[in-house]
């Protein structure tokens, strides 16, 4: 519980940092005003429940007409209040989710953490990119929405304790074993007992849900993510005939939300048999409890009828945390699932990088006694040293699973598992992955990334360089769209996009993973021809299980001969 205060505490002031934070604040302050001309509204319908029950006592018609339009007055006064402060709360709700949201994103793409956090189903962790908008959503709600509910509360009560305390000026008398007890300002007493007794049996009931919430929202989000994977992969199910295994997948993930879902729906039950009764009397009791005034002629039916109102005031207001329970849960859980993932992303940019880097003379790219491994140790490759001058190129072949691609990951800096020496000269290097990235925006964009297209024209000339022109990428160009569903590029179609934007971006350094394996090898002796020509100055380390000719002089580092996950004394590629 102290944790999960300390969390919310740090998350609330992280909402207060950010840009706009501070008029957040000054907004609750004027939420919080307007809260307290609330409570000054309420104070003025206990009164005028007590003078128009007199009037009618008295059969007064003009004094209870004069009263019914007080009634409208203290109503319209009221409606206006909660619009009022509703629409600043929501003011306050914009800037704090949007820095909120903001912080999220910086430490989910920040030290590439996207990459790096293990996000599987069954990761503590708990699907971040499926919740973090989600998340920060619901808990800028709930922290504004709930958060100056208590504050106001807390006036509330003391300002209906007090009036309760003047109105209730008279003792209830009983004999208990014979001694006879008698309690002055009885309703005071009441109410807090009353409400004390009813949130302890809340939280006893209603504790396992909490639990049930999160699992909830877990399994809710692994369901879309298995939808979104299959709206990702498509083509491949429709051509595979995979709808039945798909739809088992997404059935099996029902199941388990329909199944957590049923413990969900009979703990609300169990809960509901204590709150639902008590959300029906809660408005009756102060009656109940107040009626021995009225016999013993304490007050008169006005009075009792001031009396019920400011006693259910005072207990729906105490009563906040019974009403609130289940927000409080979804605050809680949130809290917690946004400060464990923002925790495990900044621990990430903590870990020191496994490669040392050194500076080479001559801008040279520059390995040393590198070692690539897996996630379980075993070693897959070991380079003792390869020197790579501007312009050079490199051809590394080698069979299935021996490591290149990871040699690459390694290489960029994102593989964990690995260590050695390595200099990366400086200018700007691309890697390009065997699967090409086609990234949600327009064709131009989607060739210039990840900088932003500056010339259409050049672009275009680009797309038409490599291959690509066909009036419907012509027209697509500049049009956003999703590629990959909405352009309908084939595989070969993607790796010469991908060519274009090598063109387009123009980097020092090209690492090449299996880039062109889509393509005939007359079409990728022309890609690596226009390549070498356009970029001569450039460096290209290519993983390739084809010769990449056209690319000009490369030299070969060959990995055919070494056995699979050798033993580190076993494999040693050296480049001359
Ligand atoms: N993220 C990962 N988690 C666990 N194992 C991984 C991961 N990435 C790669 N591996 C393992 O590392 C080994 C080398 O994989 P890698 O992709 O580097 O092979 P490769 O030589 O590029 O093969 P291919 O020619 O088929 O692309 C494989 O056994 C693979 O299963």
């Amino acid at each position: 519980m102290n944790n999960t205060l300390k969390r919310i505490a740090a998350l609330a002031s992280l909402c207060i940092r950010g840009p706009g934070g501070k008029t957040g604040i000054l907004y609750c302050f004027i939420v919080l005003a307007l809260n307290l001309v609330e409570i000054q509204l309420a104070l003025k319908m206990i009164t005028w429940n007590r003078d128009f029950y007199s009037a009618l006592e008295k059969y007064d018609a003009r004094a209870a007409l004069w009263q019914i339009g007080i009634f409208g007055l203290i109503t319209l006064a009221s409606a206006s209040q909660f619009l009022i402060a509703s629409y600043i709360r929501q003011l306050v709700q914009i800037r704090w989710r949007t820095t909120l949201t903001g912080a999220s994103l910086d430490r989910w793409f920040s030290n590439k953490a996207y990459w790096h956090l293990n996000t599987d189903e069954n990761s503590p962790l708990d699907n971040p990119d499926q919740r973090i908008s989600e998340d920060c959503r619901i808990f800028v709600d709930r922290l504004t929405g709930k958060g100056l509910d208590l504050f106001t509360g807390l006036v509330g009560l003391t300002t209906y304790s007090a009036l309760l305390w003047k109105l209730s000026a008279f003792p209830i008398a009983f004999t208990l074993f014979g001694t006879e007890i008698v309690i002055e300002h009885y309703l005071v007493w009441a109410a807090p007992i009353y409400v004390l007794i009813s949130s302890g049996l809340t939280h006893w009931m209603g504790a396992p849900l909490m639990k049930l919430n999160v699992i909830q929202q877990h399994r809710e989000a692994d369901m879309r993510f298995a939808l979104a994977r299959l709206r990702e992969s498509k083509e491949a199910v429709a051509l595979e005939n995979g709808e039945k295994a798909e739809r088992e997948i997404i059935d099996r993930r029902y199941k388990r939300i329909l199944a957590n879902w049923r413990h969900r729906i009979n703990r609300e039950f169990i809960l509901g048999i204590f709150t639902r009764p008590y959300y029906m009397t809660v408005l009756r009791i102060p009656l109940f409890l107040a009626f021995p005034a009225y016999l013993m002629g304490y007050v008169a039916l006005g009075g009792l009828m001031q009396l019920g109102s400011a006693f259910t005031r005072l207990v729906t207001t105490l009563s906040w945390f019974i009403f609130s329970y289940k927000e409080l849960a979804e605050l809680s859980a949130t809290a917690n699932r946004l400060a464990s993932f923002m925790n495990q992303a900044e621990t990430i940019g903590k870990q020191p990088r496994p490669l040392v880097e050194f500076t080479s003379p001559d801008n040279k790219f520059h390995i040393r006694d590198l070692t690539v491994r897996n996630p379980s140790g075993q070693n897959l490759l070991h380079i003792p040293e390869l020197i790579v001058k501007p312009g050079d190129a490199i051809w590394i072949d080698g069979p299935s699973g021996i490591g290149k691609s990871t040699l690459l990951k390694a290489l960029s800096g994102i593989w964990p598992h690995c260590d050695g020496q390595v200099a990366l000269p400086s200018g700007k290097t691309l890697f390009l992955p065997q699967k090409a990235y086609l990234p949600l925006g327009s064709l131009a964009e989607c060739v210039a990334y990840p900088d932003k297209p500056d010339n259409p024209e050049r672009i275009r000339q680009l797309l038409k360089n490599v291959g690509l022109t066909c009036p419907r990428h012509d027209a697509q160009l500049e049009q956003a769209g999703e590629l990959g569903s909405d352009y309908r590029l084939s595989g070969g179609e993607q790796q010469r996009l991908m060519i274009a934007r090598i063109l387009a971006t123009r980097p020092e350094w090209v690492f090449l993973d299996e880039a062109t394996s889509s393509l005939d090898a007359q079409a990728e002796e022309q890609l690596y021809r226009l390549l070498r020509t356009s970029l001569p100055d450039t460096g290209f380390i290519v993983i390739a299980h084809r010769e990449p000719k056209g690319l000009g002089e490369y030299r070969r580092i060959d990995l055919w001969d070494k056995p699979c996950h050798p033993r580190q004394d076993e494999l040693a590629v050296v480049a001359a």
